[in-house]
């Protein structure tokens, strides 16, 4: 089969959270199983571009309203990826830095699905897929089902997946006239709250709907910010199929990225270099149990409590225990946590930022990693932790659930029923009784590294999907 994955982000080309994880490996492993999965994503100006070959396989305009803007199509030559790649390139649109948060992403997003489509509709050949991620994608099954110039491609099937429910990609009907002409009798499949929803848009229009693991398809049914109705309506056609990791990627017997690299075998004493040197580089105890966050300073991810937990975790167990947080988002969350650092220094310590390399050492070098999430609809730090031989500590929540079981229930990690700073620092407590027990411990990190999360499994399961 043919498969066009469509995506604002992929790793390493851009990534900020997990959608880029994913979109930087579904498509590999579908090429390893024998099909052919390509990316068309936006180029922005990132080191990708500029370290990378590239040859231009499109020269076009797009016609965004009332302007028309020149388009360009790259490839990247050597297939780097495992599969290849295609970057959208519009001059002074999406050639910037950032991947969101610019005052006209709406426009930009446009911009590109509809570039990628005038692309593709003047192939000689079709795909057999179009898989959109997300709702910057999610205007695309319903131009190609209803705007009168992509109507060769209307009968491909097109299939969303949500990565995150919370984003919808929501404008005003004022800016209605950036999309290709339709039959305007069908603007019902582009509203949702009297708004363009392009998420919404493409729960309604893709001929599948998939969501990143399966208790998150069963939770949007009664908490997805507004979607709720509509996803329960649409239930007959949507399936959980939870994310795998690129075990290529995240490979603690090969990591370049880390002190030292490790397997189930030398998990100890790999642990233990990377956590020396952790130690060193952020000033904490190298005795004492290491806890991590890593993640985007969110309230979804429950970063708001993060503060309030980490004050009572470090009076409570009075410097016998470490925190390292990573991460960046909301700004007072950032000073919050910043602050701590000068009252715990020795125990504690914060890197506001993203630094992918550091993530790597984190998982690898702490004995706890915290995912006290309010919405989880996989989550994959949980399984890198394991994968590298760090215990969750998981609300039950989302993929969470689908992915780490309790000590208490015969598992491997700790998890709690609600986001809240009593949840959290009672399982930050028993994370703490389980250290002590070291042959414990031991046993659960050799075991937890050979659970196999990698994504062969879940990138057969869109293949039958696709072929269903
Ligand atoms: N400051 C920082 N520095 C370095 N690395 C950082 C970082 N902050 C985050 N990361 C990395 O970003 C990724 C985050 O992955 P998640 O699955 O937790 O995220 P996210 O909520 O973005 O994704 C959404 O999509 C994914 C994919 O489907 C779902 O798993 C998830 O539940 C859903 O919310 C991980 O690779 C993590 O290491």
């Amino acid at each position: 089969m043919e498969i066009i994955h469509f995506s604002a982000e992929c790793y390493p080309v851009a990534k900020v959270g997990g959608l880029g994880d994913v979109v930087g490996a579904l498509p590999k492993y579908q090429n390893k199983l024998g099909h052919v999965a390509k990316v068309v994503m936006p180029a922005y100006d990132t080191k990708f571009l500029h370290q990378n070959e590239f040859e231009v396989v499109y020269d076009g305009w797009v016609r965004l309203g009332y302007n028309n803007l020149p388009v360009r199509i790259f490839r990247e030559k050597t297939n780097k990826l495992g599969f290849d790649l295609f970057l959208v390139h519009i001059a002074g649109l999406l050639d910037r830095e950032k991947v969101y948060g610019y005052a006209d992403d709406t426009e930009r997003f446009i911009a590109y699905q509809i570039a990628s489509l005038d692309w593709i509709a003047q192939w000689e050949h079709k795909p057999d897929v179009m898989h959109c991620h997300d709702h910057h994608t999610g205007l695309i099954p319903f131009m190609v089902g209803n705007s009168h110039i992509y109507r060769h491609l209307n009968h491909i099937p097109t299939f969303l997946t949500i990565h995150n429910a919370q984003y919808q990609g929501q404008f005003g009907w004022d800016k209605l006239h950036y999309l290709p002409a339709y039959d305007l009798r069908n603007s019902s499949k582009l509203d949702w709250g009297n708004s363009i929803n392009p998420l919404a848009s493409a729960i309604k229009c893709a001929w599948r709907v998939t969501t990143v693991s399966p208790s998150y398809l069963d939770e949007i049914s009664y908490k997805a910010n507004g979607l709720e109705n509509l996803l329960a309506q649409e239930r007959g056609k949507s399936f959980g199929i939870l994310n795998g990791i690129d075990n290529e990627v995240w490979n603690p017997q090969k990591d370049q990225m880390l002190n030292k690299a490790f397997t189930n075998r030398t998990v100890e004493s790999g642990k233990k270099a990377n956590k020396d040197a952790l130690c060193d580089v952020f000033n904490l105890d190298k005795t004492k149990p290491l806890y991590t966050f890593i993640g985007r300073l969110v309230g979804e991810k429950g970063a708001d409590l993060l503060p309030d937990i980490f004050w009572n975790a470090l009076q409570q167990s009075d410097g016998e225990i470490n925190i390292l947080v990573l991460g960046s988002g909301d700004p007072d969350v950032e000073d919050r946590l910043n602050e701590i650092t000068h009252y715990h220094a020795g125990n504690y310590n914060a890197y506001i930022g993203y630094n992918e390399a550091l993530s790597h050492q984190i998982y690898a070098g702490a004995d706890f990693l915290l995912m006290p999430s309010r919405v989880e609809p996989c989550g994959l730090n949980q399984m890198y932790a394991l994968r590298y031989g760090t215990i969750p500590i998981v609300r039950r929540i989302g993929g969470l659930k689908d992915t780490v079981t309790d000590i208490g229930d015969g598992g491997f990690g700790i998890c709690h029923d609600q986001s809240n700073i009593w949840d959290v620092n009672h399982a930050i407590g028993r994370a703490y009784e389980l250290y002590l027990d070291q042959k414990r411990v031991k046993e659960i990190r050799k075991f937890i590294m050979t659970i196999d999360h990698s994504w062969d499994r879940a990138a057969q399961q869109y293949i039958d999907l696709y072929q269903m």
